[in-house]
C-alpha cells in the first residue's frame, strides 16, 4: 500500500471557464492558470505522484513549457495514472476536499465523482468528494480563489 497527500489553490477570476474535477460548472468565474486550471484534479494529480514517490505536477509539467499552456488537467492526470499503473498500482480509494465560498458544489459533486472514477479506472465508490466553505474567512471565504486537498491510498495489483 502507498499513501499521498496533495493541496493546490487557483485564482478564481472573470473571464474563465470554471473547470473542476473534470467539468465545466456554471459560475460567473474561471480558475487562472498555465493549464486549464483545475485545482481539483491537480490535487489529485499530486496526490498520486506523492504516493509513488515521484515528486509534483509542476516537475512532471512544468509552467514554463508552452505544451503544457491550456492543458486539459485530465489529460495530465491521465499522464500521472500511467505512472501509477508502471509502478503496480490501482486505486484503492481518495477522499478529496473542495475549499470554496462559491459557487454550490453539492449539485455537481457526482458528476466530478464519476468523472474522477473513469479518469483512475476505478468504482465511484472508491472516490469521494467534500466542499467546505471557509465561512467567509480568508483568500477563499472572500472569493478569491479555490483550494483542494485529497488523500490518496494505492494498493498492488
Ligand atoms: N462551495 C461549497 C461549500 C460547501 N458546500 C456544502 O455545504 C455544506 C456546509 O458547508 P460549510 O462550509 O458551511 O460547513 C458542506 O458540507 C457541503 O455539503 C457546497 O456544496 N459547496
Ligand atoms: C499544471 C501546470 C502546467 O500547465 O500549470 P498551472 O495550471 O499553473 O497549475 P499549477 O498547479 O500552478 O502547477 C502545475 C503547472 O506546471
Amino acid at each position: 500500500m502507498r499513501i499521498g497527500q496533495g493541496f493546490d489553490v487557483h485564482q478564481l477570476v472573470e473571464g474563465r471557464p470554471l473547470i473542476l474535477g473534470g467539468i465545466t460548472i456554471p459560475y460567473e468565474k474561471g480558475l487562472l492558470g498555465h493549464s486549464d486550471a483545475d485545482v481539483l484534479l491537480h490535487t489529485i494529480a499530486d496526490a498520486a505522484l506523492g504516493a509513488i514517490g515521484e515528486g509534483d505536477i509542476g516537475k512532471h509539467f512544468p509552467d514554463t513549457d508552452s505544451a503544457f499552456k491550456d492543458a486539459d488537467s485530465a489529460k495530465l492526470l491521465t499522464h500521472v495514472w500511467e505512472l501509477v499503473k508502471e509502478r503496480g498500482f490501482k486505486l484503492a480509494n481518495i477522499d478529496c476536499t473542495i475549499i470554496a465560498q462559491q459557487p454550490k458544489m453539492a449539485p455537481h459533486i457526482e458528476t466530478m465523482r464519476t468523472r474522477i472514477a473513469e479518469l483512475l479506472e476505478a468504482d465511484a465508490c472508491q472516490v469521494n468528494v467534500k466542499a467546505t466553505t471557509t465561512e467567509k474567512l480568508g483568500f477563499t471565504g472572500r472569493g478569491e480563489g479555490i483550494a483542494s486537498q485529497a488523500v490518496i491510498l494505492l494498493e498492488k495489483v
